[in-house]
């Protein structure tokens, strides 16, 4: 274990056992700098993708980098019901056999219902194996409608048939896949690896416009590409994707994940701590870096990652949206909050990405921040984003002092952030 996380780990534990918590509370006793070093793991974003993508390929793939996530196990328990045989050689590596992929039973995948959103990405790679995928409910962070209307619409220009009868879905292609012309009416990271996913092995070319170009995207075609892919990635969010017959395994270790990256960062800030990030990227935490800096804090980019920290003195307030990549990633803003509470003034969060991605400022508010939600976003803000619909604003007022609430509340209001109930989800919008 890592410094950060060793001394946190021991301090919790003391402070839970203090308390009577049992193992699997999480305390956090603050009012402490973090300082130390500590190695940021292979991303999230990429990890339970490029595992989906050893379906596409006839021989065993070597992933490593994978994070202990829970999207990882759901994922490995999806890839097992199709056949895939899972195993981990190595501590953070997982060996990935598709050689016996096999049709599974609906009750079987349904048992998965709710746990992720990643199983949406089985439908290309499934269809050129079995010519039927059987997806369950969807799941993932609860932030907003989440629709996957730009999934089925692109999967149907491919030649696929959708059965919605199910409670999850169902879906063929009697007479293969072919490429298609596709333009997403937003670059959506998840309909853009659905695209990638499925063309690869599609008779033709696929045209992809307005695709997303997020790192891990890139990293994905960067998997694909070593398993015999040929995919164009041109100017302007356009890629071609030349289809192959036949695709091989890979060997890959996953890009680093730049959202651990900057909830580490905004920890060195908010505590006015000194925190070694081994494995952060510049390039990838480009835009990220500069909020940080007009913040007031402090980095220093070295070959084997970034050293962020408080150089004292008072943070500033800032005026941030979220957007796609180059943009300022929805995913940062929750940590850049937490450190915004801690700055002399009022800034201001534009949230351009979900329509509901601030429900965390409730459980900051109780703690003594000064957080208010701005439900239709904020005309008189300039801004550089265009206007959504579906945009909110945060406007945060610093610096409060924040303490720990009542012991209990806060682990119920933090964890209706990140997950729904099964009944809130079902019926997602295809
Ligand atoms: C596992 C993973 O990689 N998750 C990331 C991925 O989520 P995910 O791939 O789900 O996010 P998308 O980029 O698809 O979503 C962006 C926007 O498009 C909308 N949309 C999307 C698909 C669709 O069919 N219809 C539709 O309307 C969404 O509701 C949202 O408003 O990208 C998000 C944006 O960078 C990140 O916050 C998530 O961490
Ligand atoms: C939205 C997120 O994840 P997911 O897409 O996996 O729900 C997230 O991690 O912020």
């Amino acid at each position: 274990m890592d410094t950060v996380t060793a001394g946190l780990a021991k301090d919790a534990q003391k402070a839970g056992e203090r308390v009577g918590l049992k193992a699997d509370s999480i305390v956090i006793e603050g009012g402490k700098p973090l300082r130390g070093r500590i190695e940021v793991r292979g991303a999230k974003n990429l990890a339970t993708k490029a595992m989906v993508a050893s379906l596409l390929g006839d021989t065993p793939s070597l992933l490593q980098d994978v994070p202990e996530i829970s999207d990882v196990d759901v994922v490995s328990r999806m890839l097992d019901a199709y056949g895939v045989a899972v195993t981990s050689p190595a501590p953070g590596e997982l060996l990935l056999d598709p050689v016996n992929v096999a049709r599974s039973h609906f009750e079987t995948i349904d048992a998965l219902a709710g746990s992720s959103r990643i199983p949406i990405l089985f439908c290309g790679p499934l269809l050129h194996r079995l010519g039927e995928a059987l997806i369950p409910d969807l799941g993932g962070c609860r932030i907003g409608d989440r629709p996957i209307d730009f999934h089925m619409d692109a999967l149907r220009a491919f030649g696929a048939i959708v059965d919605k009868s199910y409670e999850g879905i169902r879906i063929t292609a009697p007479d293969g896949l072919r490429g298609a012309n596709i333009e997403l009416p937003f670059p959506s990271v998840g309909a853009t690896e659905q695209v990638l996913l499925t063309a690869v092995k599609a008779k033709g070319v696929t045209e992809l416009k307005n695709a997303a170009i997020e790192p891990e995207i890139m990293d994905l075609i960067a998997v694909l590409q070593k398993m015999g892919a040929i995919i164009w990635t041109e100017a302007n969010r356009t890629i071609f994707i030349e289809g192959v017959d036949q695709l091989s395994g890979y060997t890959h270790r996953a890009i680093s994940d730049r959202n651990e990256a900057a909830s580490w960062a905004a920890a060195a800030l908010v505590t006015r701590g000194d925190i070694f990030v081994g494995g952060a990227k510049q390039q990838d935490l480009m835009t990220f870096l500069n909020v940080f800096r007009k913040v007031g804090g402090a980095f220093d980019v070295r070959e084997d990652g970034i050293r962020f920290w408080h150089p004292g003195g008072a943070l500033k307030p800032v005026q941030v949206e979220t957007d796609v990549h180059p943009g300022f990633m929805t995913d940062w803003q929750q940590p850049l909050i937490v450190a915004l509470t801690q700055a002399e003034g009022v800034s201001v969060v534009h949230e351009t990405v979900y329509e509901n991605r601030f429900g965390f400022t409730d459980a900051l508010n109780d703690m003594g921040a000064d957080i208010v939600v701005h439900r239709d976003g904020l005309e008189s803000v300039t801004r550089r984003v265009p206007r959504r619909k579906l945009e909110q604003a945060a406007v945060v007022t610093g610096p409060t002092r924040c303490t720990a609430p009542r012991c209990g509340c806060r682990t119920s209001a933090a964890a209706s952030a990140t997950s729904s109930p099964p009944s809130q989800r079902r019926g997602v919008r295809a």
